[in-house]
């Protein structure tokens, strides 16, 4: 075994999270500590090639990554073993907690900050994540956000999630460029994070609202229209959803920028929350 090998016998399931694109999640136990164990539904995901990327995976580490511990490759299903963020999807947890948390303007801010620090070291390492988004998203103890599932979208075998006219394509979240030739790039992941934003400061809301996919493709490609102001955000951070919405991937900021930029808005200490 390779270190990112894990064996079987070192690992007890119990109960299921919940059930994602690829089968049911489970909270686990790997040599005592506790885990999210990702039991793989037969035919979801191109096994192979996720066992040669595995091992890179395993390698990115940052406190606002859902962190790969390893796979169990030698019996069936295959399970991805990560770290186990115990309140699950962001996107549930803002909609549940919506009334406390939207004129929390510091508090959404900061959610913003975290995400976009585990994005930017996905920049640097040249690993684009390809469907960020609230519900990819994880909260853990004391309000930690963490991003899930980066780079798992390569290796799905649901030609309606793969292929960007399906039903389970996450239209909402990609930019003209992955509408219309499937271009993703680290550029493509900050359109979605201003998308995320946008989820963020409206505590979950749909983005769109009931549009179909179709219609936001020609919103999105053929005008300049993008979504509008969350009431609970500023000028200022609808400036910055808007900078990621920009049509021409060049002129979006990069992840780096977009920390700096945040630092900047918490410097002045305008949200004492
Ligand atoms: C690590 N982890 C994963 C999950 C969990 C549970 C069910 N489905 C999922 N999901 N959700 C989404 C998802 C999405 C993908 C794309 C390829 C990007 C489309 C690929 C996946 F494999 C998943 C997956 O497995 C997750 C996310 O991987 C829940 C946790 N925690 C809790 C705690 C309390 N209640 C519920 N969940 C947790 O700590």
């Amino acid at each position: 075994h390779s270190k990112w090998e894990l064996d079987r016998k070192d690992l007890d399931i119990f109960e299921i999270l919940g059930s994602g694109c690829f089968g049911t999640v489970h909270k686990g136990k790997w040599k005592g500590r506790v885990v999210a164990a990702k039991m793989m539904k037969e035919r979801t995901m191109s096994e192979d090639a996720f066992l040669d990327e595995a091992k890179t995976m395993t390698q990115l580490s940052h406190p606002n990554l859902v962190q790969l511990y390893g796979v169990v490759t030698k019996s069936k299903p295959l399970i991805i073993v990560t770290e186990l963020m115990q309140y699950g999807a962001l996107l549930t947890y803002l909609k549940r907690h919506k009334v406390r948390l939207i004129n929390k303007i510091g508090i959404l801010l900061d959610m913003c900050v975290q995400v976009c620090a585990g994005m930017e070291y996905l920049e640097n390492r040249s690993f684009i994540h390809r469907d960020l988004a609230a519900r990819n998203c994880l909260v853990g103890d004391s309000q930690v956000i963490k991003v899930a599932d980066f780079g798992l979208a390569r290796y799905v075998i649901d030609d309606e999630y793969t292929s960007s006219t399906g039903t389970k394509f996450p239209v909402k979240w990609a930019p003209p460029e992955v509408l219309s030739y499937t271009r993703f790039s680290s550029k493509s992941d900050v359109w979605a994070f201003g998308v995320l934003m946008w989820e963020i400061f409206t505590c979950g809301q749909m983005p769109y609202d009931q549009m179909r996919n179709a219609e936001v493709v020609d919103f999105v490609c053929h005008s300049n229209k993008r979504l509008r102001k969350p009431e609970a955000s500023t000028e200022k951070i609808y400036q910055i959803m808007k900078d990621c919405w920009h049509k021409d991937p060049e002129q979006r900021p990069a992840f780096t920028s977009l920390c700096r930029t945040f630092g900047g808005l918490m410097d002045i200490g305008n949200y004492p929350q």
